[in-house]
């Protein structure tokens, strides 16, 4: 099959606050069913979501992306749609088959049962995942015996929910991430079948991949066009960093990268959970950490189209974030909006997600209704806040901008 290239919806993303127009979400579905008091910690949620509340939740989330032009892509209708081809479909199966928990005769007989489903049948088994006790074999051999019923086969997947962290658009190109905890690491086998098998991306050129160093998408921030911010910590390692910085720059796609230190802790764990950006030189941050950030800058004088492992890196030493972001981005200041908040509510908000907003367009921001005194500081700022219910989204600590995976926005 032939593409042609320009029939296909356009894509590209230069920096976080650039008009929305098309961006990628995942309702959350039957995987959010398997938690439970004794896996959930595990599985990287706080709490048990009221399923069905969620979705509602989601529902409007969506809605209000939608109300203002903004098309909205399903993560599992873009999977259903690319296992209808039998290669990637094989991908798919081997991928979710390669678990070790399985052993050969169980490997056989599910990776068969898996084939013979159908598309939409298979995406939810690979999202939501399978047990022992929902696979009917009719002679079950050693280990379906040994396993117990609850056992996952196929483990779920309840944080497809945040797609920002399984891929990055940067400029034209997709950052296939990888996803530091296990619980997640599959999630971007499943992104890179996608962008790698459906017809939309098929012109679309692919960075990184999910079997290379850690990198997620809640630490990566497009500051200004070609200046790109990476949080370090949890989840983004140290290698990660480079290993995204030399892509980038050997693709021309970006000049600048700011290696961001952040606590590795569970209330930071990405840099969007402390700071997102609201317009094009304004970020919103949490306060107690915002004087003690950090950045490392990262320059190259090898010019673009070097092989990424020949590039010569530039380093500098640590200075202050606010100062070392201003200056790649060649303004005077970039702007915090001071939230005022005294240390204790400041630290509540964070943890719900309080400066975990997404930019629609500048100043127009998506946020969690329940930060009330954030998002009142941000109005005073002359922010314009689109509110969303978050009560039971919030539970696996994530918030709007955790939430979505912009595909393409207009440029500033
Ligand atoms: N970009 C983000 N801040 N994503 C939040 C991800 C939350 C998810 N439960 C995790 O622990 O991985």
């Amino acid at each position: 099959m032939t593409v042609d290239d320009h029939a296909l919806p356009p894509v590209g993303v230069t920096t976080e606050v650039g008009r929305l127009r098309t961006v990628l979400l995942h309702r959350p579905g039957p995987e959010l069913t398997r938690l439970t008091p004794r896996n959930n910690d595990r599985l990287l949620f706080d709490g048990i979501p009221w399923v069905s509340r969620a979705q509602e939740e989601h529902d409007a989330f969506a809605e209000a992306l939608r109300s203002r032009d903004v098309e909205v892509l399903y993560l599992a209708d873009l999977l259903e749609e690319t296992l209808g081809s039998d290669e990637a479909r094989e991908l798919a199966i081997g991928s979710a088959m390669e678990s070790l928990h399985l052993g050969e005769s169980l490997r056989a007989y599910l990776s068969a049962m898996l084939f013979d489903m159908a598309p939409d049948d298979l995406a939810l088994s690979l999202c939501a995942g399978l047990r022992n006790d929902e696979v009917r074999h009719p002679s079950p051999g050693l280990v379906s015996s040994l396993l117990a019923d609850d056992d996952f086969l196929i483990d779920p997947l309840p944080n497809l929910l945040f797609t920002r962290d399984s891929s990055v658009w940067v400029r034209d190109h997709v950052t296939i991430t990888s996803l530091a905890m296990p619980a997640r690491s599959r999630e971007t086998q499943l992104t890179e079948l996608v962008y790698r098998h459906h017809p939309r991306f098929a012109a679309v050129q692919r960075l990184h991949g999910w079997d290379r160093e850690y990198v997620e998408g809640g630490d990566v921030l497009l500051l200004a066009p070609g200046v790109v911010a990476v949080g370090v910590g949890e989840r983004t390692t140290p290698a990660g960093v480079e290993g995204l910085a030399r892509q980038l720059m050997s693709g021309g796609i970006a000049t600048t990268v700011l290696a961001v230190p952040i606590t590795q802790d569970r209330a930071t764990m990405h840099l969007d959970t402390v700071c997102t950006m609201v317009d094009v030189d304004t970020v919103v941050m949490y306060p107690n950490i915002a004087d003690g950030l950090r950045a490392l800058t990262v320059t190259t004088e090898s010019p673009a189209g070097t092989p990424a492992t020949e590039l010569e890196l530039r380093v500098t030493r640590a200075e202050p974030f606010l100062h070392a972001a201003a200056a790649a981005m060649g303004i005077d200041e970039l702007k915090v909006i001071d939230t005022g908040l005294d240390p204790t509510t400041a630290e509540r908000e964070q943890w719900d997600d309080g400066n975990n907003t997404l930019a629609l367009a500048p100043r127009l921001a998506v946020a969690y209704e329940r930060n009330t005194q954030t998002n009142r500081r941000l109005e005073e700022a002359g922010i314009e806040v689109v509110r969303i219910a978050g009560s039971e989204l919030g539970s696996g600590r994530g918030g709007p901008r955790c939430m979505s995976c912009p595909v393409l926005r207009d440029e500033v």
